[in-house]
């Protein structure tokens, strides 16, 4: 355990994860600072959801270590701390909730008992909706909002505990260039207080200037961290180029090529 006033906002050790019995994450070792955001970058299946996935807890791991603000994954109990915006698709449903539902729901970890919304949980609702630029939407059924705007009500669903670290699965996925600069402008005002961000994207575009640095991940492993504008880009399959070698380092400060 990492002295929690040192440590940064997520560290991962030697990470291995195995699904349906096959090898998924083999050894990654990945920090995220106060104040970073980082970028997970590769090609389809390499398994930058698994290794977001298991930062949350939602993954088994065979061996490895996960650390929040230098606290075992396994005795967090600071949740409020902690943002997670899954992959969109795995968020559809034919149930009409409605933005303010599902922003609400963001609150529950704050919440000991299940009564009614006190008025703090009101407030934070509405200010995190607002933030997001959806305060015109308070009662629209997700359903009924266009991709941008739905994603834009996870991320407030996210921001509604006042979270120090954000984790997000393709935030931009489906999502315009408007509203993705949008979400550009905001992370760079959450790392600017101090928050910590580590998101998954096909490729930086937009994110580019808000993005410390960029992680690539192929076939399980990390194979370049380094700052964004030398990641190697995608190609129209998917893969990344190849290119000179990259020099592999996942920890900050040590990577720039
Ligand atoms: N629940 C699961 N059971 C079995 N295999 C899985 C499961 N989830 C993911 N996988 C496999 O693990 C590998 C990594 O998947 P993952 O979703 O992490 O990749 P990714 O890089 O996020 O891909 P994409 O960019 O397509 O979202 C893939 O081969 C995938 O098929």
């Amino acid at each position: 355990m990492t002295d929690p006033d040192e440590a940064p906002a997520l560290r991962i050790r030697g990470l291995d994860v195995d699904l349906a019995g096959r090898p998924v994450l083999r050894q990654v070792d990945l920090d995220v600072s106060r104040g970073e955001l980082v970028a997970l970058l590769g090609a389809n299946g390499s398994g930058k959801s698994t290794i977001v996935r298991s930062a949350v807890g939602l993954v088994p791991r065979r061996s490895g270590t996960i650390e929040l603000f230098g606290t075992p994954l396994e005795s967090f109990t600071h949740r409020h701390r902690l943002g997670y915006v899954p992959q969109r698709s795995s968020e559809a449903s034919g149930v009409p909730a409605s933005v303010r539902e599902v922003v609400m729901s963001g609150r529950l970890s704050l919440r000991r008992f299940l009564g009614p919304a006190r008025r703090a949980d009101r407030d934070a609702v509405e200010a995190a909706v607002a933030k997001v630029g959806l305060g015109d939407h308070l009662t629209t059924p997700v359903t009924e909002l266009s991709g941008g705007q739905h994603q834009r009500a996870l991320i407030a669903r996210a921001l509604v505990t006042d979270p120090d670290l954000l984790v997000m699965d393709e935030p931009t996925a489906g999502v315009d260039q408007a509203n993705t600069e949008a979400l550009a402008d905001l992370l760079a005002t959450f790392t600017a207080a101090g928050g910590a961000v580590l998101l998954v994207e096909h490729e930086l575009g937009p994110l580019r200037p808000v993005v410390d640095r960029a992680v690539v991940v192929d076939r399980g492993r990390i194979t370049f961290a380094g700052v964004p504008a030398a990641a190697p880009e995608d190609d129209a399959h998917g893969h990344p180029h190849s290119g000179a070698p990259p020099r592999l380092s996942p920890f900050p400060g040590e990577a720039i090529i």
